[in-house]
């Protein structure tokens, strides 16, 4: 596991813009000039759309460079090259709110992850249609939040959801198996910063009781599939998959316990990958700098 980024000293720059000759060298002269020393580049010139794709985590020499001056240096490059960017302090944990409803792997996987240091995210909220899971929020001593959903409510839970995220100034929503569709106006207003865990390989088995439709097709590996969340069910960009082996003496049930790990693993990867700015979407595709 990489050391932890020095606040203050360390950053993350992701880019894209249309492909065209100069742009690394207009990246490393604005570096050069900031003190800045690459630490770690990646980058991915898209032919078919003629895109360019970059990620430079970065540290700095002089003291009184910070994330303000560096992002107003990087404005005229940018607008020379029409690039689209980010640029953050490497250190700065993401802040992320998990929702869940009656299956909990996943929950706790990440939780355990947070606490031991594999993940560079702050945790002010686990949110749930169900009870299941408060007391093991209450161990890792993080508010839960029961929102029960119904029908006739699902306006009301979604502005709660939204309260939340804009009181805690949160970066990331995690739908660790949370079992409810997101209307077309939350996915919206969190769009490109709200993943979901899907229990199959996408895009075969969408939508519910995916391990259910695999024991049906007979097939000979289940997988999980974690993406951004968008209004068309379980069709945004892929940021993450794996599958494990399974065969004909396996019922529903138990497909469904030994894909739990997948499903963990694949998810505690696309959370460690976004916060770590290494996730760009493009289209309906993603760009993942591993
Ligand atoms: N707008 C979106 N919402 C959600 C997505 C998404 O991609 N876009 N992913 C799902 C997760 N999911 C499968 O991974 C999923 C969740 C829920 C359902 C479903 O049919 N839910 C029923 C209620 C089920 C229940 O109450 O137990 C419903 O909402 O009517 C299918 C797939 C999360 N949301």
């Amino acid at each position: 596991m990489s050391p932890r980024p020095q606040p203050g000293r360390e950053y993350v720059l992701t880019l894209s813009c249309p492909d065209q000759a100069g742009l690394v060298h207009a990246v490393s002269g604005y570096l050069v000039r900031n003190s800045g020393n690459i630490l770690e580049s990646q980058q991915f010139d898209e032919r078919l759309q003629g895109r360019f794709f970059m990620r430079v985590h970065f540290d700095v020499s002089d003291p009184d460079t910070d994330v303000k001056n560096l992002r107003d240096r990087f404005g005229p490059v940018a607008e020379a090259f029409r690039i689209s960017w980010t640029l953050r302090d490497a250190s700065t944990p993401t802040r992320t709110l998990i929702m869940v409803s009656k299956f909990g792997h996943c929950l706790n996987d990440l939780l355990f992850r947070w606490r031991t240091g594999a993940l560079n995210i702050e945790i002010p909220a686990i949110v749930s249609n169900h009870r299941e899971f408060e007391e093991l929020a209450g161990t890792y001593g993080i508010p839960f939040h029961h929102i029960p959903v119904t029908k006739d409510t699902k306006a009301d839970t979604e502005a709660r959801l939204m309260e939340l995220v804009r009181e805690l100034d949160i970066d990331l929503v995690v739908l660790a198996r949370y079992m409810q569709i997101l209307s077309d106006d939350l996915c919206k207003q969190l769009e490109g910063l709200a993943i979901n865990i899907h229990h199959s390989f996408l895009p075969s088995f969408k939508g519910a009781r995916p391990y259910q439709q695999a024991y049906e097709r007979g097939v000979k590996l289940v997988g999980a599939t974690a993406h951004y969340v968008t209004p068309d069910l379980d069709e945004g960009q892929i940021i993450e998959q794996d599958v494990v082996r399974v065969d004909h003496s396996l019922d529903p049930d138990e497909l469904v316990t030994v894909g739990r790990d997948v499903e963990a693993q694949v998810l505690a990867h696309a959370v460690k990958w976004h916060s770590e700015s290494r996730v760009m979407v493009d289209g309906n595709r993603t760009v993942v700098f591993r």
